[in-house]
């Protein structure tokens, strides 16, 4: 039996808008793009800006549907409108929870929703869901009485987590989540992400332009420019041996040069 959980087969999105009362223009932001994840393992995305990273996640979470192409969960199509289903198996980390979290929401009640719309669980069963997941992001119990402006930025990128966490799905995608926070921060996160993957299984995307995040935490890495996947592999081998220029100038701004195997193997701190 195959061990790919996710598979994105020939996923296209062209959006159409207005210019003018009788003219409409449109934008191919996905063009063909296949990939698998499997069980228990991190995808990395990175490419420029516009390069349709954002329309794929949007996708992969169904809060957009494809033009064309398929999206398979262990091997059974998953539809656009499933999103009961769809959110039991695939769930975005909120991005930038400094903005993204009702200031008037208890971190409790925020926790709630998605089990009150998507389980039966009874009031107790919930509080006790809520509480465990607090507990599995190094969170207390008592965070779930608090508002999000009682807490600090590191914690409510935690509250974040646990919000894309609390149905217990199989995929989680991260779209650029971790640039408001500082280094420290970043590696407390990132090993709490790892944590988790190695108890409980679950696998990521991981979107981002940050190189150096995703050098230490993806098994596998696309490279997209222009809605395109123009490289695609082991993350350790597309680093040190990108055959593509836009891979490769991606790099150098990032690192300040090319990336040998001997950089790498001697660089394992730079966030
Ligand atoms: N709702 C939309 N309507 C029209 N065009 C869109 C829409 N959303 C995205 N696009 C276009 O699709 C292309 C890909 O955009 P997308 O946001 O997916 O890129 P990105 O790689 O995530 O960029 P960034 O890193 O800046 O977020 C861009 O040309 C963008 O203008």
């Amino acid at each position: 039996m195959s061990d790919c959980l996710l598979e994105a087969r020939n996923l296209s999105k062209i959006f159409y808008y207005r210019t003018g009362l009788f003219f409409q223009k449109s934008d191919e932001a996905l063009k063909s793009v296949s990939f698998t994840l499997k069980e228990g393992k991190t995808l990395a995305v990175i490419g420029k800006s516009g390069s349709g990273k954002s329309t794929l996640a949007k996708i992969l979470s169904g809060r957009i549907e494809q033009t064309e192409g398929e999206l398979l969960l262990n091997g059974h199509p998953l539809q656009y409108g499933d999103y009961a289903y769809r959110s039991k198996q695939i769930r975005m980390i909120l991005p930038n929870p400094d903005i993204s979290l009702n200031p008037r929401q208890r971190v409790g009640e925020l926790l709630n929703i998605p089990l009150k719309l998507h389980t039966c669980l009874t009031d107790f069963e919930r509080k006790k869901q809520i509480h465990q997941i607090l507990r599995q992001v190094g969170l207390s119990v008592e965070h779930a009485n608090d508002y999000p402006h009682m807490l600090a930025s590191g914690q409510k990128q935690r509250i974040a987590l646990a919000y894309a966490l609390i149905l217990q799905p199989k995929v989680i995608i991260a779209d650029e989540i971790l640039i408001s926070l500082d280094m420290p921060m970043q590696a407390q996160m990132i090993n709490l992400m790892l944590e988790l993957q190695e108890k409980q299984g679950i696998s990521y995307i991981y979107i981002t332009q940050h190189l150096g995040i995703i050098k230490h935490i993806s098994d596998q890495l696309i490279v997209m420019s222009e809605g395109e996947i123009i490289e695609h592999g082991h993350t350790a081998e597309v680093l040190a041996s990108p055959l593509h220029h836009v891979t490769q100038s991606l790099i150098t701004s990032h690192f300040g040069q090319a990336l040998t195997a001997e950089a790498w193997r001697q660089d394992n701190k730079d966030f």
